[in-house]
């Protein structure tokens, strides 16, 4: 095969360029031996997807290396100059993974090294303690070496702004733009700037930790529900320097920690992928959870943004619950809870995802909550608080994906305020004699039974990314008429910024920004929803079904019914 003239002129400035022997050595091999994957190295620069910056670590412009890293600083340093006047400061932190305390201390002193002052946390901290260390030292930016729930070869970039959010447009467009102004790693200013660094760590994390006190509603029942017997696995990540912490503030005593996952390491080496999602990232937990007889399981991602949970069913067997559900069952708590506590005022507004599950849309509207719906990515959640404040309160935003955030001081998605939340909505439900499973099915009782289900198709590489180019291209181009016996009523493409009701061919405009997602909703009410993934080289399907459920008496038989729906989209969709 031979090389593109692009890719072949990027190979031949980093052999060329101002770049180490070891970097030069590693591309020449793979001249040698693998030409694909030099070419999978150089055929495109990282791009900002869904958050921030995200790639395999290796030597190469599409790949996570010292050089890529120090441009994007480089970069990202050109811009907050350009955009804020005065002194500028940006806070620092990274995750567990291999190479994130290089990769962050290589930015910080990119960042120093361009008079920008640089607060650098001493070891690794969870994401959202740096979006809230943002506001709260007033910097004007920040970044996070991380590459989330990835797995082990990835790293990655999340950046912020000054409000704690991570960049949106045109921002992000803007730092890409300086980044690639830069032609050489000699128009990088690499150190000289060490006085400009602050090194954080106590204070900060006290800070952090009485913010997440803060949001607790029923502080006095976490106190007298105290022995509510809970497992926690960090999966060898962030999560373990505040979750235990967090939990003993809010009043728990038997939290139980999943030792074999306990000690920070970037290999992950108990599991595939570092990835709550995944039910065998969380089998070691699920394990400590039977044999304990536990009352909860949550686990959370590298960089402690993300949880996953497992409970006992009607049955008494340990289910995985997902991440619909647990929005769903914690905006409940949290919608309801405010409204007992006298503490609801009009104005305050959830905000979800368009693939989240839409019965979040119907409890907050029963309740007198606007609830809005934002494209994937926590980035777009924080976009949406800053364009509603002051006028508008944010209560909480979530998504599918695992995650939540809750008031509006932390603008990225919290692990370690949902661990503390999510134990005390456990609580609650356990001092009405309840657990939380029973509270879900009050609440699909109470306002309807949604199940949704998700697939993700991995594709990987430059061939793979056109793939499910193609594969999105194929659905916008042939929609289905019907699937799965039911006729598709409208049509969501989110690229064209369009719904299209297809029975009158009538069409009403989709207020967000444009994004390839598409969405089948079917004359049943059930909701398909197509879309490349913006972390991960897959293509993502969520299924969405719903019914109503008379009694808990039902719950089996309505369960099957909704599965069997789900199968038979998938099948028909020929997606399995
Ligand atoms: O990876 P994290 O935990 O930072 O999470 C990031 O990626 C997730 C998956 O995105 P995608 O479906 O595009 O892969 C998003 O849902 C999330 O909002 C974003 O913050
Ligand atoms: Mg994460």
């Amino acid at each position: 095969m031979t090389m593109d003239i692009n890719i072949q002129n990027k190979v031949a400035q980093w052999l060329n360029g101002n770049y180490d022997a070891e970097t030069v050595a590693a591309i020449k091999k793979m001249e040698a031996e693998h030409p694909d994957e030099l070419t999978e190295a150089f055929y495109r620069n990282l791009e900002f997807g869904t958050g921030g910056l995200r790639g395999v670590m290796g030597v190469g412009t599409n790949r996570m290396n010292k050089y890529t890293v120090g441009m994007a600083t480089q970069g990202f340093a050109n811009y907050l100059k350009q955009s804020f006047e005065g002194e500028i400061k940006v806070a620092l932190a990274h995750d567990s993974r291999n190479n994130s305390r290089f990769f962050a201390e290589t930015a910080a002193n990119v960042f120093a090294a361009n008079g920008i002052k640089v607060y650098l946390f001493e070891s690794l901290r969870p994401t959202p303690e740096l979006s809230f260390t943002i506001r709260h030292l007033q910097c004007q930016g920040g970044v996070v070496c991380t590459a989330s729930h990835n797995p082990r070869e990835y790293n990655g970039y999340k950046a912020y702004w000054n409000d704690g959010a991570q960049l949106v447009p045109p921002h992000d467009k803007n730092v890409i733009r300086e980044v690639e102004k830069i032609t050489s790693p000699d128009e990088v200013k690499w150190t000289g700037g060490e006085a400009n660094i602050t090194i954080i760590g106590k204070d900060v994390d006290e800070a952090y930790l009485q913010e997440l006190q803060t949001l607790s509603i029923n502080p006095e029942i976490c106190k007298q529900q105290h022995d509510l017997k809970i497992v926690y696995t960090p999966i060898h990540g962030t999560g373990i320097t505040m979750v235990p912490e967090i939990l003993k503030r809010y009043g728990f005593t038997n939290v139980n920690i999943v030792e074999e996952q306990a000690t920070p390491d970037g290999n992950f080496p108990t599991v595939v992928y570092p990835n709550p999602e995944e039910a065998e990232a969380m089998s070691l937990g699920l394990k400590k959870a039977q044999e304990l007889d536990a009352d909860i399981l949550l686990g959370t991602d590298p960089d402690a943004d993300r949880v996953g949970i497992a409970v006992k069913d009607l049955h008494g067997k340990w289910i995985l619950v997902n991440g619909n559900q647990t929005a769903a069952l914690l905006f409940n708590y949290i919608i309801e809870g405010r409204k007992e506590k006298g503490l609801a005022q009009p104005g305050d507004f959830v905000c979800k995802t368009v693939v989240t599950s839409d019965l979040i849309d119907v409890f907050a509207a029963q309740n007198n909550v606007t609830c809005y719906n934002v494209l994937t990515g926590f980035k777009w959640i924080a976009d949406l608080i800053r364009r509603k404040e002051p006028a508008e309160k944010f209560i909480c935003g979530g998504e599918e994906s695992y995650g939540t955030m809750i008031g509006d001081r932390i603008r990225d998605k919290d692990a370690v305020s949902a661990v503390a939340m999510i134990c005390e909505m456990a609580a609650v439900a356990r001092s009405k004699g309840k657990t939380l499973f029973e509270q879900l099915i009050s609440i699909y009782i109470k306002y309807g039974y949604y199940l949704e289900s998700l697939i993700s198709i991995t594709k990987k590489g430059m061939r793979g990314a056109e793939e499910i180019a193609e594969m999105m291209r194929g659905y916008r181009e042939n929609p289905p008429a019907a699937i799965n016996g039911s006729p598709v009523v409208m049509l969501y493409d989110y690229q064209l910024q369009q719904i299209k009701d297809i029975k009158t061919g009538e069409i009403k405009p989709i207020d967000l920004p444009k994004s390839n997602v598409l969405q089948f909703v079917l004359a049943d009410g059930s909701k398909i929803s197509a879309r490349p993934s913006g972390t991960e080289p897959k293509i993502k399907f969520y299924f969405s079904v719903n019914t109503t459920l008379q009694s808990v008496d039902d719950y089996d038989k309505v369960t099957a019914e909704l599965e069997a729906k789900i199968n038979g989209i998938i099948s028909d969709m020929q997606l399995k």
